[in-house]
C-alpha cells in the first residue's frame, strides 16, 4: 500500500554505473520509494533493479525502458508526495527525458551532463512555466563544492589559470560538466584570465586544449583506470597553486544525490549546481 509519507523516485539510467548506485541508495533511504527504474540496455530488460545494483534481495522493480508509462503511474499515485526522476543517462538523451518528466509534474533530478547552454535555457523556461522543481547538478559530492570555492578565491588573486579533468574511458562527453561549471564560477568574477605573453602555435590542434569562458583553458583526459578527477591550477611568477579532487567510488555522489531528491520538492524552477541547495 502506498505511503504518503515517501518520496517515490524513478531512476533514469538504472542500469548504468551511477544509475545502479542510486538504486541503492534511494532502497536504503528511510523516507523514499523506488517505484520505477528505466534503461534502454537491451540486455537489462526485466531484470530486478536492486539484484543488478547488488542487494543482496530484490526490490522487486524490475528494469525497462518504458518511461513515459512509468512517469505517467507515478503521476497519478496521489497517496504519496509528489514523485522525483533522478537521472543518469547520457547526453542524447537527458533533454528529452527531463522534458517528459515535467510534462507529468515530475520533478526532475539531473546528474547527466553534456546538456548545451541552449538545451539548459529551455528546461529552465520550460521547468519555470510548469512551476515544478528541476535540478540540474553537474557535480553530487561535496568535496567538489568545495574545490569550486576555494577556486573562486583563488581567483581574485591570481590571473592564470587552467583546468585539468581527467575520467574513465567512457565517459561520453568532455570536457566534464564540472569542468564547464569550474570555469563558469571563475568567469563569472569578472576579468580575462591567461593573457598571452606571446604569440602561440598549436603544432598539433588542441595541444593547448579548449578555451571556456574569459580565457579559461580546460584540458581533458581519458585513461581506463580513472573514475573522476579535477585539478585546478593558479599561476603567478614564482608561484604555483594546486587544487585537486579524486572520486575514488562514486559512493561519494550518494549523500549530494539524496539531498537532491528532498530539496527539488520545495522548488517551482530550475536550479544549478549542488551549492545552491546545501
Ligand atoms: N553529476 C554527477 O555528480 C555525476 C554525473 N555523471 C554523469 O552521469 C551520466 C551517466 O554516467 P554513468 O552512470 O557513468 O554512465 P553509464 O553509461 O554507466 O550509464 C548510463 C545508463 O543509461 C542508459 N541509457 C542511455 N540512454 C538512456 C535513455 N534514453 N533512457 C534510459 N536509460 C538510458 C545506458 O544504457 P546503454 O549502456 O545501453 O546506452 C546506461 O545503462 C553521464 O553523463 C556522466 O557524466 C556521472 C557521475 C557523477
Ligand atoms: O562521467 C563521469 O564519470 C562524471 N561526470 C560528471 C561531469 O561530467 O562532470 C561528474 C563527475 O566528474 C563524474
Amino acid at each position: 500500500m502506498a505511503n504518503q509519507n515517501l518520496i517515490p523516485v524513478i531512476v533514469s539510467g538504472a542500469a548504468g554505473k551511477m544509475g545502479r548506485e542510486v538504486v541503492k541508495a534511494v532502497a536504503q533511504a528511510p523516507d523514499m520509494s523506488l517505484m520505477g527504474a528505466i534503461d534502454t540496455s537491451p540486455e537489462h530488460q526485466g531484470k530486478d533493479a536492486g539484484e543488478l545494483a547488488g542487494l543482496s534481495e530484490p526490490l522487486e522493480v524490475p528494469i525497462t525502458n518504458q518511461l513515459e508509462p512509468m512517469l505517467g503511474y507515478v503521476a497519478g499515485e496521489r497517496q504519496m508526495q509528489p514523485g522525483v526522476m533522478v537521472d543518469f543517462t547520457h547526453p542524447d538523451a537527458v533533454y528529452d527525458n527531463v522534458r517528459s518528466a515535467i510534462a507529468y509534474g515530475i520533478r526532475p533530478v539531473v546528474g547527466t551532463t553534456g546538456l548545451s547552454p541552449e538545451q539548459i535555457e529551455d528546461l529552465a523556461s520550460f521547468a519555470d512555466k510548469a512551476s515544478t522543481g528541476c535540478l540540474l547538478i553537474p557535480n553530487f559530492s561535496i568535496g567538489m563544492v568545495l574545490l569550486q570555492q576555494a577556486a573562486v578565491t583563488a581567483s581574485q588573486y591570481f590571473d592564470h589559470v587552467e583546468i585539468i579533468e581527467l575520467h574513465h574511458n567512457q565517459k561520453a562527453d568532455a570536457p566534464s560538466g564540472t569542468a564547464i561549471q569550474t570555469a563558469q564560477m571563475l568567469a563569472e568574477m569578472g576579468k580575462t584570465f591567461n593573457s598571452a605573453i606571446v604569440k602561440e602555435t598549436e603544432k598539433l590542434p588542441g595541444a593547448r586544449g579548449s578555451v571556456a569562458d574569459e580565457g579559461i583553458r580546460i584540458h581533458s583526459i581519458r585513461l581506463p583506470g580513472l573514475i573522476a578527477h579535477q585539478e585546478v591550477i593558479f599561476g603567478a611568477p614564482g608561484q604555483i597553486y594546486t587544487l585537486r579532487h579524486d572520486t575514488s567510488d562514486r559512493s561519494a555522489y550518494m549523500p549530494g544525490v539524496l539531498l537532491a531528491i528532498r530539496k527539488v520538492l520545495q522548488l517551482k524552477s530550475l536550479v544549478y549546481g549542488l551549492e545552491k541547495i546545501l
